[in-house]
């Protein structure tokens, strides 16, 4: 079972747009598409699309319309309840692919909300294979959330897997977690890198930047460090090895929920005892068929093209020591 916690779930907005954004303008939206989100219900609707065993844990009252957008999808959820609505994420998808995101705070969570998740969480954690601790936090949560419970799981003996950003990622990588998955924009925050450096050396084909940040992260948490690079696909560094894969050719329609696609691609394969080389292919492959379809779609096996992805094993200075 890969139980996945989203402490600021949202209901994802996508307007799709013929023509480009023009800022203080009006414009006229062609299709609206409403899915529920946030990062780890993006996760736990990959891993259940794949037919794995999975349970979203999150804050959110009866009758919200997430619970009832998760009720008609028939995710398998838990939601501690809160008082207030579930925030609405709204994404502008112009047509040449390019996703304009705007993320609301969320709702405030109180101390008894806060206790009552980490209460879920404990309930849940012995079942499962992996916890996935994902998203922003919302007010009223400290920096330190995750990172306190992750120290919690690890205790148990309960693998942990963390996608967020901000101060709450760095307060994260302060200790042991098994596998963190942020973009290049985030490695550079984690780093003290420039991320226009790292940018500029990706347009060149240049891995060596982000292949030196992962692995100082990878050695500082003691786990294993997914990058993923938005069209030049991903890096993974581990204990025993570094790969880099680059994902199929496809035509962008949406990248909202691409990066929690391609986590839920890495579990899906690691979960079937695959290498990690082919876990880094499966998240390619989740991640590019996640960025190729409208909205927050969680894409299917069906939707991957596995055998499209080239995934390179670095060697030399760009591997762990
Ligand atoms: N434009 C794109 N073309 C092909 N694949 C993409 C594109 N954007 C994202 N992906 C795939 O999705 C994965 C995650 O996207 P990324 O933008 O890095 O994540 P995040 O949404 O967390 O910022 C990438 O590793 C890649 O496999
Ligand atoms: O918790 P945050 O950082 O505000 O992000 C939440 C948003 O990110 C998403 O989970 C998508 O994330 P990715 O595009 O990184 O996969 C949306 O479903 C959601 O609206």
């Amino acid at each position: 079972m890969i139980v996945t916690v989203t402490a600021n779930p949202s209901l994802d907005r996508t307007l799709e747009l013929g023509a480009p954004l023009a800022r203080g303008e009006v414009q006229r939206a062609g299709t609206v598409r409403t899915e529920p989100g946030g990062k780890g219900v993006n996760v736990a609707r990959v891993v259940a699309a794949a037919g794995l065993s999975t349970r979203a844990l999150l804050p959110a009252r009866t009758g919200d319309p997430l619970c009832t957008a998760l009720d008609e999808l028939g995710l398998p959820y838990d939601a501690v309840p809160v008082d207030g609505e579930v925030r609405s994420n709204i994404t502008i998808a112009e047509s040449d692919g390019t996703t304009t995101k705007i993320n609301a705070p969320g709702v405030a969570l109180t101390a008894r909300d806060r206790d009552a998740l980490v209460e879920l969480i404990r309930a849940h954690a012995d079942s499962a294979q992996w916890v996935t601790l994902c998203g922003s936090l919302p007010p009223g949560v400290t920096d330190n959330w995750y990172r306190a419970i992750a120290d919690d799981l690890v205790l148990a003996g309960c693998r942990v897997a963390v996608d967020t950003s901000g101060a709450p990622l760095r307060a994260t990588v302060a200790g042991r977690v098994d596998l963190i998955k942020p973009n290049e924009d985030e490695l550079a925050e984690l780093t003290g890198a420039d991320p226009a450096t790292l940018r500029e050396a990706l347009s060149r084909n240049d891995l060596e930047p982000v292949v030196e940040a992962a692995t100082a992260i990878a050695e500082q948490i003691g786990g294993n460090v997914l990058a993923t690079l938005g069209a030049a696909g991903a890096v993974l560094v581990t204990a025993s090895g570094v790969w880099s894969a680059t994902p199929p050719p496809i035509v962008p329609r949406s990248t909202v929920g691409a990066g929690d696609s391609s986590l839920a691609g890495f579990l899906i394969a690691q979960s079937t005892g695959a290498s990690p080389a082919d876990c880094l292919r499966s998240a390619v492959a989740y991640g590019a068929a996640a960025a190729s379809l409208a909205g927050t779609q969680a894409p299917t096996p069906d939707h991957l093209d596995l055998p499209g992805v080239r995934v390179t094993e670095l060697s030399g200075a760009a591997r762990m020591s």
